[in-house]
């Protein structure tokens, strides 16, 4: 219970907190006042109930027409109070879901976060953290405003209603008990309390699977939207190994991991509703029958029954907020959950069991050294050994070594990304770019993914235009500056390496990471294209993997990850 305040009060904290979080608190209140107000018209409602049956039971035509009237003002008033409320609900759950949301993708991005705990890196991956982000922002706002102003508005609709309550039930309730005479004085207060805190105690003891069962739903959903968004972005992978069959078995299966929670998450509903359901409906009546042997001694007017059947139900809805909302509470605690575990992983990924952790990192210096590296995976298994080397700035480095060897490995380590193994590792000063085997292309046209992570608007004009033609990509060019997306489509594997080329040209980068980054290009094309850029970034320090030899680089340079073949020519030793 404590654990799951304290994450309610973090993520509240982050609403608040965030820019312009005062505005959002202002207009909180002005919400609340306006919850509030309904009240009032509850009660104007219940005071109604005795004028209007009053005036019916004395057959008073004149006066029924006016409580009419009254009613239909009551109505209106009631109607635009909610209209109004409604609207500045909807607005700040907007301004909060901003919030939380820029909170969630400021920490997601931070610290490459989102590689630390992308799935299957590690065993603390976070799951589905775009559904967190995109979705559980949202619900949470949502159901924060909701049970909070349900529960402001309800604990002041309380106090109002018992007082009523008290003062409308003057008469006791007596009766025989083993030859005892009892008398409960205002028993209609009583009754409202032990009516509901016994239905709270059954709704919570039937309804308590509910939370995880929610939970649970959630993360199907998102599991399969993501299987089909990775069918989307392998198409043409998919269609050439005519994997329809295999990927309609996937996503049978998630979509069968869906329902069969959501037969126990149903099932577990219709448990609770058999319970809340009639309890709802009886809410309405119950106080006409605990009031009945008031009425039938004489002791009120239909009136006084009506009104007092008016102020127990109020009382009892609202001590019933438990009750009725026990699903959306539910609902709500499963996304405080996942989203206060986004953003606590985030802060605090925890370290992978059994995979040290032990690389002495020295960043900002001339030169890259290396000195007894050793890389292990996430969990714990050693990689091939790293020989001592340096490099220093517009050196050519050929990295080789077997498959599976570790380069790689050793690239995101000098990127920075890899914490796992032991050794002292110095990267040097200035601007580096990474170039994997498949680089990404971002959303947009030729311009975004050549000019990436710079904005092409940035550039000076034409210059992401030489830098494609450089690559040999002019011909794909549709429209002057590159923004065309379709433009992207259909690129092939090696067209993508040449657009990575291109990005090495525009950001012109003091340190150049090839991994396998020119494998899908014939060896003349590989070739001339080092050497164009070898002549255009004559200061750049390009350190290559690649499983054959980068013919065209001057000055080259050898570094064996794993033991070195015999015919190596120049080793990196320190
Ligand atoms: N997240 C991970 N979890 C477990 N093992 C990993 C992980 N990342 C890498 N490895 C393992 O580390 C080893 C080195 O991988 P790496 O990709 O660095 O090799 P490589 O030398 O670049 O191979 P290739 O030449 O085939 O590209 C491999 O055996 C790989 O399976």
């Amino acid at each position: 219970m404590w654990a799951l305040l304290g994450r309610f009060r973090r993520l509240i904290l982050i609403c608040i907190g965030g820019p312009g979080g005062w505005r959002g608190g202002a207009l909180y209140v002005v919400v609340l006042a306006l919850e509030l107000s309904s009240v009032w018209i509850g009660l104007q409602l219940i005071a109604w109930n005795a004028d209007f049956y009053n005036a019916l039971e004395r057959v008073d035509a004149a006066a029924a027409v006016t409580q009419i009237g009254v009613f239909a003002v009551l109505i209106m008033t009631s109607a635009a109070r909610f209209l109004l409320s409604d609207y500045l609900r909807k607005r700040l759950l907007i301004w909060w879901r901003e919030v939380l949301t820029s909170a969630a993708l400021d920490c997601w991005l931070a610290d490459k976060t989102f590689w630390r705990l992308r799935p299957g890196a590690s065993p603390d991956s976070v799951e589905n953290p775009d559904q967190r982000i995109a979705e559980d922002c949202r619900l949470f706002v949502r159901g924060l405003l909701r049970e909070t102003l349900d529960l402001i508005s309800g604990l002041v609709g309380l106090f109002t209603y018992v007082t009523l309550l008290w003062s409308l039930s003057t008469f006791p309730l007596a009766f025989t008990l083993f030859g005892f005479g009892i008398e409960i004085p205002r028993y209609m207060v009583w009754l409202s309390f032990i009516y509901v805190a016994i239905s709270s105690v059954i709704t919570h003891g039937l309804g308590k699977p509910l939370k995880s069962l929610f939970f649970e739903q959630e993360a199907r959903e998102a599991n399969f939207r993501y299987a089909l968004a990775r069918l989307r972005d392998s198409a043409t992978e998919v269609a050439l190994s005519d994997g329809e069959p295999a990927e309609r078995r996937l996503l049978d299966s998630h979509f069968a991991a869906i329902r069969a929670n959501w037969r126990r998450l149903i099932r577990r509903e219709v448990i609770v509703g058999l319970f809340t359901r009639p309890y709802f409906q009886t809410v309405l009546q119950v106080p006409i029958f605990f009031a009945l042997p008031a009425y039938l001694a004489g002791a009120m007017t239909l009136g006084g029954l009506m009104q007092i059947r008016s102020a127990f139900m109020n009382v009892v809805t609202t001590l019933s907020w438990f009750i009725f909302s026990y699903r959306d509470l539910a609902d709500l605690v499963a996304t405080t959950e996942r989203l206060d575990g986004l953003f606590q992983a985030s802060k605090a990924p925890l370290p992978s069991p059994g995979a040290p952790r032990d690389i002495e990192r020295v960043t900002g210096g001339e030169r890259l050294r290396v000195s007894g590296l050793r890389l292990a995976t996430p969990t714990g298994a050693w990689l091939r050994p790293v020989p001592d080397a340096e490099v220093g700035r517009g050196e050519r480095v050929w990295v080789r070594g077997p498959s599976g060897a570790g380069k790689s490995t050793l690239f995101a380590a000098f990127a920075g990304l890899w914490p796992y193994g032991e050794g002292r590792l110095e990267t040097p000063a200035g601007a580096a770019l990474f170039m994997p085997q498949r680089p990404y292309l971002p959303q947009g046209g030729l311009a975004e993914a050549a000019a990436y992570p710079l904005d092409p608007a940035a550039l000076p004009n034409g210059a992401v235009e030489d830098a494609l033609r450089l690559v040999g990509l002019g011909g794909r060019l549709t429209t002057p500056g590159g923004s065309d997306e379709t433009a992207v489509q259909g690129l092939s594997g090696g067209e993508r390496q040449r657009v990575a080329l291109a990005r090495l040209l525009l950001n012109r980068p003091d340190w150049a990471y090839l991994d396998e980054a020119t494998s899908a290009l014939d060896e003349p094309a590989e070739a001339e294209l080092l050497a164009m850029l070898e002549a255009r970034l004559p200061d750049t320090t390009f350190i290559v993997a690649a499983h054959r030899r980068p013919q065209s680089l001057t000055g080259l340079r050898e570094f064996h990850v794993g033991p070195a073949p015999r015919d190596a020519e120049d080793r990196l030793t320190a």
